[in-house]
């Protein structure tokens, strides 16, 4: 799959799997094109060529909204949150890929539509009690810290439903106690809901306690695919990142 922008190419005929059930990590230096590639997977972004299979099903020129009802959730490098909205509300968001009916529907509060909103809310209550964020479940999320946001965004990419979750720097920002937690989450429920995960992250440390493999990518290209510790001793990789101002983007 190839992205280009202008005269500029992002993606260079970049090819992988994830197999489903696994884990898989996208690493790369600050540039490589970690990003572009998610926003090409869940609809965001158009590829120039190529092709993307979720379940079997060619996803290319599929919008993002109709990617989420296939199956397919992601958190944002930058959480995007309604600050002036509660936890529950945030994460009640997620909801809106499954919860039948309309906008008419929900307006005329159906008794159909009350039921699948008591539904939905208590399945979001239950996300954000097994995440650890239960006690601030009805509090504004501008109050919250940074690493308490990750956690809501996360509630909220469960909420949808997944069978294909992509995160998006996770760990970016938050504590090694916070960063130990996410470990433990993000391999709780990809057992529970049987998820494939497709994780971006500098942090090698979350990469190698949960990934099964990863694909490196420097200037749009993929530069290999291993085991995290095969990618951390290739010395096509180190030099990637050594060519690069030392900083969050190298690997410990
Ligand atoms: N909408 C866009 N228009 C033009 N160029 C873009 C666009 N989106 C991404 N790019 C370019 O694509 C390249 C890859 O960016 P991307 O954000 O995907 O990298 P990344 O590997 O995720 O980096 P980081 O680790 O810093 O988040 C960069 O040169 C970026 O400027």
């Amino acid at each position: 799959m190839s992205l280009r922008f202008g005269g500029i190419t992002v993606l260079d005929d970049v090819s992988f799997d994830a197999p489903r059930g696994g884990i898989l990590g996208l690493v790369g230096p600050n540039g490589a094109g970690k990003t572009s590639l998610f926003n090409c997977i869940s609809g965001h972004y158009q590829p120039a060529a190529g092709s993307i299979l979720v379940d079997g099903t060619e996803t290319v020129r599929t919008p993002a909204w109709r990617m989420a009802r296939l199956g397919l959730a992601r958190t944002f490098q930058h959480p995007a949150l309604r600050l002036d909205a509660t936890v529950l509300e945030n994460v009640l968001l997620g909801a809106h890929s499954w919860l039948p009916g309309g906008p008419v529907a929900w307006a005329l509060r159906l008794p159909t539509t009350r039921r699948h909103e008591r539904e939905a809310r208590a399945r979001a209550l239950e996300l954000v009690e097994r995440t650890g964020l239960g006690w601030a479940a009805h509090t504004r999320a501008d109050e919250l810290s940074h690493g308490l946001h990750k956690g809501v965004e996360l509630c909220r990419a469960l909420l949808a439903r997944p069978k294909l979750l992509l995160l998006d720097e996770p760990a970016a920002g938050l504590s090694h106690a916070e960063v130990e937690q996410l470990i433990g989450t993000v391999r709780a429920v990809r057992q529970e809901f049987d998820l494939t995960v497709v994780v971006v992250e500098h942090h090698m440390g979350l990469i190698s306690a949960l990934t099964d493999r990863v694909v490196v990518l420097d200037h749009g290209a993929k530069l290999m695919e291993g085991t995290a510790a095969q990618a951390q001793s290739d010395p096509r990789v180190v030099e990637a990142y050594l060519g690069k101002e030392v900083g969050a983007g190298e690997p410990a």
